[in-house]
C-alpha cells in the first residue's frame, strides 16, 4: 500500500521487504544470521551441560577414557560452535547496516531524481522525505539491521523454548512460575513501547525542526541575513525551545523503558530467587540428582536472559520496522505524471506542434485559493510570447504548467492536440530548453553545466559557441582552464564562484545547447548589467531562431520584440496583443509601461518624487 499520508506496512511485509533487500545484495549475511540464531542458542546450552555431564560421569563412575571421550567431545563441540558464532557476527556485523543503508541511499537518491517536481516540491512529501533520511542515517539505524534484530529475536525465543523444555523436564511447576512472570514483565514493556508508540509521530516532527533550523544556521545563502540582521538570538532560541519540547518527550519514552527495565529487574530477583530455592529444597530432599540441580540452576539464570530478550529485541525490532515504513511510505509516494510508454512525439529538433490551453487553472497544494484559473491560450510553433504581470501575478506558475511540472488542476493542456499528460513524461521534457529564476550549478566544469554530459559525450565547439552567444565567453577564455574550469567550491577546492549575472549567463547557455524547439526564459536578465542585458535583447532573435518561445520579464521595454505579449493579472490573461496594441487599449500593461519608462528620459534617471512614490 502506497499513499502520501498515513500508508502502513505490516511487520511481515516490512521484515520480508529488509530480507530480500540483503539476500540480493548479499546472500550470505542472512545464512550468517541463521547460524548466529542456532549457535547463539546451541552455545549457551552446551556449556551448561559440560558441568551436568562431568558431575554425572562422576558419580556414575566411568571409565577415564570415556570420561576423557565425553568431556573432550563437548569441548570440541564448543569450540566449533564459539568459531562458528564469531564468523557469523563478523560477517552480519560487516554488511547488515552497510547493504541496507547502502541500497536506501541510492533507492532514495534514485527516487529524488526521478520523482514528479510537483511531489518532489510538496511540503508533505517534504516531510516523508526527512522522516525517511533520518530513519536511514547512520548503519546504526534500527531500519538498516532488520535481519539482526529479527535473528536475535529468534534466538531469543528458541532460547526461551528450549531452556524452558529442559527446565519443563525436571519440574513443570518451575516453569508455570516463570511464565506467569514472563507475562507480567511482557504487560510492563508493552506499555513503555506504547508511549514511544504514541509520541512517535510527535518527536518525528520536532526533530524535522531541529533539523531545518540547523540547516538554515549553516547555509552560506542565509548567513549574510543572519549576521546582517542579528538573527543569530533568534535562531538560538528558537532551537532552544524546539530542543527543550523534544527532549521533554525523549525524557517521557526513556522513563517508561526505565520503569519497565526496573520492574523487569525487581521480578528476574523474586522469580530466579524463590526458583532457585524450589531447587535446593529438591535437592535437600533428594528429590533431584546433583547433576539435574547444576543443570536446571544454570538454566534458570540464562531463561531469565532469553526472557529479558524477547523482551528487548521485540522492542527493537518494532521501532526497526516503524522506521523500515518511513522509508518505504516515501519511496512508495507515486508520480502523477506518465512515465510509462507515451503518445508519439516528434523529433526534439523540429518546431513542436501548436500548444493550446483550454479553460487551464492551477491551485497549490494547500493553497486556499487558485493562482491562475480559465487561461485560454493558443501558442503558434514558432511564437515569440512575453508574460508580464505583477509580483506573485502567476507567470512561473505558468510556465511550470506548460512545461509538464505541475498538472493543471481543472483544464487541459495540449501539445498538437493531444493532452500532454499522455505522452511521456521525460520525452515532453526534451521539448524545452528553460532557464529559470534559480539557478542551479552541478560540480563539474563549466562545460558539463553547459552540456549536461559527461566529457566524452560533450561537444565542446558547441558550448563554445553558446557560451559566445549567452555572453559568458569573455570571463571564460580569461579562466586558466577555459571552460574546463570546475565549478561549486564546496565539492572542489579549485573551483570558482561565479557571480549572480555570471550564472544567469551560464543558465542562458546550458539553454542553448539543449536546443529544444521550445526556449523558456524565466527574468534571464534580471541579474544581468545593462550592456549584457541590451545584447541579449538585441540577439533576442537569434537566440530564438526557428524555436516556439516564452519570455517573461519586469522590464517591459524589452517584451517589445516579442509577437504577442500577455499580462497576467487576477490569476487569468488580463490583456493579450502586441506592445502598441496593449498600449493604445491603454490598460494596466499601458500603465506599468508608463511608470517604468518614466525613469528613462535621455538616458538620464528621474529624480522627482514619482519615483520615491514607486520605491
Ligand atoms: N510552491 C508553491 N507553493 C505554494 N504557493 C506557491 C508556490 N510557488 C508560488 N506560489 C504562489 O503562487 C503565486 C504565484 O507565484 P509565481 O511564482 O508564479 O508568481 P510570478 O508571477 O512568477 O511572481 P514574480 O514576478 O514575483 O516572480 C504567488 O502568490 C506564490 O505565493
Amino acid at each position: 500500500m502506497s499513499t502520501e499520508k498515513g500508508a502502513t506496512y505490516s511487520a511481515w511485509s516490512n521484515i520480508s521487504y529488509a530480507m530480500r533487500l540483503h539476500w540480493r545484495a548479499r546472500p550470505l549475511t542472512l545464512i550468517c544470521c541463521v547460524i548466529s540464531v542456532l549457535v547463539g542458542v546451541g552455545l549457551p546450552f552446551v556449556s551448561i551441560l559440560m558441568p551436568k555431564i562431568v558431575i554425572d560421569n562422576i558419580t556414575a563412575g566411568v571409565t577415564p577414557g570415556r570420561f576423557i571421550l565425553s568431556v573432550g567431545a563437548m569441548a570440541l563441540l564448543l569450540a566449533l560452535l564459539s568459531s562458528a558464532k564469531s564468523y557469523a557476527d563478523l560477517i552480519t556485523n560487516e554488511s547488515v547496516g552497510t547493504i541496507s543503508i547502502l541500497k536506501h541511499l541510492q533507492t532514495t537518491m534514485h527516487k529524488h531524481l526521478n520523482m514528479d517536481f510537483e511531489v518532489l516540491e510538496s511540503p508533505g512529501y517534504a516531510k516523508l522525505g526527512e522522516k525517511a533520511w533520518r530513519a536511514m542515517q547512520s548503519n546504526h539505524s534500527p531500519a538498516s539491521n532488520i535481519p539482526r534484530n529479527t535473528s536475535q529475536l529468534l534466538m531469543n525465543v528458541l532460547g526461551f523454548v528450549t531452556y524452558g523444555m529442559v527446565i519443563v523436564t525436571v519440574h513443570p511447576l518451575i516453569i508455570l512460575f516463570l511464565a506467569v512472570s514472563a507475562g507480567i514483565n511482557w504487560l510492563a514493556l508493552s506499555r513503555a513501547r506504547k508511549i514511544e508508540m504514541a509520541t512517535r509521530e510527535e518527536r518525528s516532527k520536532l526533530h524535522g525542526k531541529l533539523w531545518y533550523i540547523q540547516k538554515v544556521s549553516k547555509e552560506p545563502s542565509g548567513g549574510k541575513d543572519i549576521r546582517l540582521y542579528d538573527l543569530g538570538s533568534l535562531i538560538n532560541g528558537m532551537f532552544r525551545n524546539v530542543l527543550a519540547a523534544s527532549t521533554k518527550k525523549e525524557r517521557e519514552v526513556a522513563t517508561g523503558d526505565m520503569k519497565a527495565h526496573l520492574s523487569d529487574a525487581a521480578l528476574s530477583l523474586l522469580r530466579d530467587g524463590a526458583a532457585y530455592a524450589f531447587l535446593i529444597y529438591l535437592l535437600i530432599h533428594d528429590k533431584m540428582t546433583l547433576g539435574n540441580f547444576v543443570l536446571v540452576f544454570a538454566a534458570i539464570g540464562a531463561f531469565a536472559g532469553w526472557l529479558s530478550g524477547i523482551l528487548r529485541s521485540s522492542s527493537e525490532l518494532m521501532r526497526a520496522l516503524s522506521e523500515m515504513s518511513d522509508i518505504r511510505v516515501y519511496l512508495d509516494v507515486p508520480d502523477i505524471s506518465n512515465t510509462g510508454a507515451g503518445h508519439e512525439l516528434q523529433s526534439g529538433d523540429k518546431l513542436p506542434p501548436a500548444i493550446t490551453l483550454r479553460n487551464v487553472g492551477y491551485t497549490y497544494p494547500e493553497a486556499n485559493k487558485p493562482t491562475l484559473t480559465g487561461i485560454d491560450l493558443d501558442i503558434k510553433p514558432g511564437e515569440r510570447i512575453a508574460i508580464v504581470g505583477g509580483n506573485g501575478a502567476g507567470k512561473t506558475t505558468f510556465i511550470k504548467l506548460l512545461c509538464g511540472l505541475y498538472k493543471p488542476t481543472s483544464g487541459e493542456i495540449t501539445l498538437g492536440g493531444v493532452d500532454i499528460t499522455r505522452y511521456n513524461r521525460d520525452e515532453f521534457f526534451a521539448l524545452f530548453s528553460t532557464v529559470f529564476q534559480d539557478i542551479h550549478l552541478f560540480c563539474c566544469d563549466i562545460a558539463g553545466n553547459i552540456s549536461q554530459q559527461s566529457p566524452e559525450k560533450t561537444d565542446y565547439g558547441k558550448v563554445k559557441k553558446c557560451l559566445e552567444m549567452s555572453g559568458l565567453m569573455d570571463k571564460v577564455s580569461g579562466l586558466e582552464k577555459g571552460e574546463s574550469t570546475l565549478l561549486v567550491r564546496r565539492v572542489h577546492n579549485d573551483a570558482i564562484e561565479l557571480s549572480g549575472g555570471e550564472q544567469q549567463k551560464l543558465a542562458l547557455a546550458r539553454a542553448l545547447y539543449k536546443d529544444a524547439p521550445v526556449i523558456i526564459l524565466d527574468e534571464p536578465t534580471a541579474a544581468l548589467d545593462p550592456i549584457a542585458e541590451s545584447e541579449i535583447y538585441q540577439r533576442y532573435a537569434e537566440l530564438t531562431a526557428g524555436k516556439t518561445s516564452i519570455y517573461i520579464s519586469h522590464r517591459l521595454a524589452s517584451t517589445r520584440f516579442c509577437d504577442r505579449i500577455l499580462f497576467i493579472d487576477g490569476g487569468g490573461i488580463a490583456e493579450c496583443g502586441t506592445h502598441d496594441e496593449l498600449m493604445r487599449h491603454g490598460g494596466k500593461y499601458a500603465e506599468m509601461f508608463n511608470v517604468q519608462s518614466h525613469y528613462y528620459k535621455d538616458g538620464e534617471v528621474s529624480e522627482n518624487e514619482d519615483a520615491l512614490h514607486l520605491a
